[in-house]
């Protein structure tokens, strides 16, 4: 390691005094000029984790649906997960070296995690549309090749297609071509294959009109339209020609506030979707013809997705193990819906992507998503390999068929991660093939009213969860302060956690009536307040 040259780089990339960050739910975020430091430190990391396992390691710049004024890094492993959790430590303990300890950390660094420094190195970098990730993805390359690991500068992409690139590269290629047009062929082939297989007459052209929050996502869906079959009509609001980043729009706003994004006009009955920042989340929305606005979450795009891939299973008639994995947040009635009418195994984990997909891994095909609309399907190499033989072998014409609609399925489905693209894809073929409206697939079930509220306290971590989140074993008295709250109301439920992304305590309150879920998460917030040490003035009522 060429010690002097990692000297003057890192000089050139100074941290400022006393900021310490902490690699969490989502990498680093913070404002983007608190950054440049981080992204160099995490261009070395990425060489060393690109040696530690001998493999092409993803860097991605960007902080999703947070303000355009924010930023943010993450590190995407071989597959295209997550970066695995014993790194975590590793990147927060190199993001806060003082600059005259760097050289003795990176050294620990490898000994803990046996890296041999004499392996070669590769690494993909990505980024969104913000103002600052461009620069940024520069000093991720700087830390790069101060290390002298070879790279790759994929620039402006969706967090899920680096994630995609990754894997690709570190399947060689079975997972498809490492280049943006492989990711726009396999999916776009996989889509059209699949609606070829819809043989209900319905309307000759499906219309979806996007709210890609001023990111990424409108980017590439409009790179992406040539691939798109005549059938299918998108249209494409909050551009980012006009507005700012995430600004009163996009997937997260919508799921929060519960109402539509500014910048796209909403006819009654009109299927609208909203991609987020990076275009990993996608949640579904529509007005009916009372004016009133109908949310389609997370929740109800993975139930829409088991009723379908559960019919499948069925008919192809294999011993497949099909779960749903969600986390806290999920509504009360999605979980029932899955569990007592389509009879499906549901597991709840903890917040952040990286849970519910060790957790989907178990089996043969697990569905995940979080209620704010990221998720994705994972099937075994196992089940894969069996359907892919059933296709080419099975005699039964229905059997064949039902195969043949699953592998389109797995080659449309965005494995790595939950993709907001892909998504939509995979949703508009099944609501295609299943002949639904956007009415019919919301009245599957109805959510229960619910409360997402956070509240500041001096230090987020006073609160220790445990039982996937869903109670507090500290502060003292906390929990049994919400419990007592809950009793009050009818079909309720209440949470609180620190975020992971934010210097802040999450409130979630669900009841029989929107009244009640906000009355029961202004009360649970008050508790957090006085019993979590919270900062400025009490929370007010909603
Ligand atoms: C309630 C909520 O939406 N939490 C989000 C948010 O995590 P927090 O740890 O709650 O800040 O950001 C994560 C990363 O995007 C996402 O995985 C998660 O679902
Ligand atoms: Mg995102």
């Amino acid at each position: 390691m060429d010690f002097e040259a990692l000297r003057k780089y890192s000089a050139l990339h100074p941290k400022p005094a006393g900021l310490a960050l902490q690699y969490g739910t989502a990498g680093f975020r913070s404002k983007a000029e608190q950054l440049d430091h981080i992204v160099f430190r995490m261009g070395l990391l990425a060489i060393l984790r690109s040696k530690a396992v001998t493999a092409t390691i993803g860097i991605m710049v960007t902080a999703s649906h947070n303000p355009e004024e924010d930023n943010g890094v993450k590190l995407v492993d071989p597959l295209g997960e997550m970066l695995h959790p014993s790194w975590e430590e590793y990147a927060t303990q190199l993001a806060n070296a003082e600059e005259q300890d760097l050289q003795k950390v990176i050294t620990e660094i490898c000994q803990k995690a046996a890296v041999n420094l004499h392996k070669d190195a590769s690494v993909f970098i990505g980024r969104d549309t913000r103002p600052s990730s461009e620069k940024l993805s520069q000093s991720v390359i700087d830390g790069i090749q101060v290390l002298g690991g070879q790279y790759h500068d994929y620039g402006l992409v969706t967090t899920p297609q680096l994630h995609y690139m990754v894997c690709c590269q570190n399947t060689q290629g079975q997972y498809g071509k490492a280049t943006l047009e492989g990711y726009y062929e396999k999916l776009s082939k996989a889509f059209m294959e699949l609606i070829k297989q819809s043989h209900c007459s319905g309307e000759s052209q499906r219309h979806l009109k996007i709210d890609c929050a001023n990111g990424i996502g409108a980017l590439k869906l409009s790179e992406m339209k040539p691939y798109f079959p005549p059938e299918v009509v998108i249209h494409i609001y909050n551009d980012g020609t006009k507005e700012k980043l995430n600004h009163l729009c996009g997937a997260d706003f919508v799921k929060v506030h519960q109402k539509p994004p500014g910048g796209l006009d909403m006819k009654p009955n009109e299927r609208c979707c909203s991609f987020d920042g990076d275009a990993d989340r996608i949640v579904y929305y529509y007005k009916d013809t009372a004016g009133h606005f109908h949310l389609i979450d997370g929740d109800k795009i993975g139930t829409l997705i088991s009723i379908f891939l559960k019919e499948l299973l069925a008919k192809v008639k294999q011993d497949f193990k099909l779960a749903v994995v969600q986390t806290a947040y999920a509504n009360g009635n999605s979980t029932r819906y899955l569990q007592e009418t389509l009879k499906v195994p549901v597991h709840c984990v903890k917040t952040g992507v990286k849970h519910l997909h060790h957790k989907a891994q178990e089996f043969d095909v697990g569905v995940y998503f979080e209620a704010n609309g990221h998720g994705t399907v994972l099937f075994s190499k196992a089940a894969e390999t069996k359907i892919r033989q059933l296709v080419k072998e099975e005699k039964d014409d229905e059997k064949r068929e039902a195969a043949k609609m699953l592998e389109n399925m797995i080659d449309l489905i965005n494995q790595t991660v939950g993709d907001a693209v892909s998504d939509m894809l995979v949703i508009e073929a099944i609501l295609a093939l299943k002949g639904l409206t956007v009415q019919q697939w919301d009245a599957l079930y109805t959510d229960l009213p619910n409360r997402l509220l956070k509240v500041q306290v001096a230090d987020r971590h006073v609160i220790d969860t445990t039982d996937a989140e869903r109670r507090a074993l500290t502060p003292p008295g906390l929990q049994e302060k919400i419990d007592a709250l809950v009793k009050k109301y009818k079909l309720s439920r209440a949470f609180v956690r620190p975020s992971g992304t934010e210097d802040v305590v999450r409130i979630y309150a669900e009841a029989d009536t929107q009244e009640n879920a906000d009355a029961l998460a202004h009360e649970v917030s008050l508790a957090v307040f006085y019993l979590a040490g919270g900062k400025g003035a009490p929370p007010q009522p909603i």
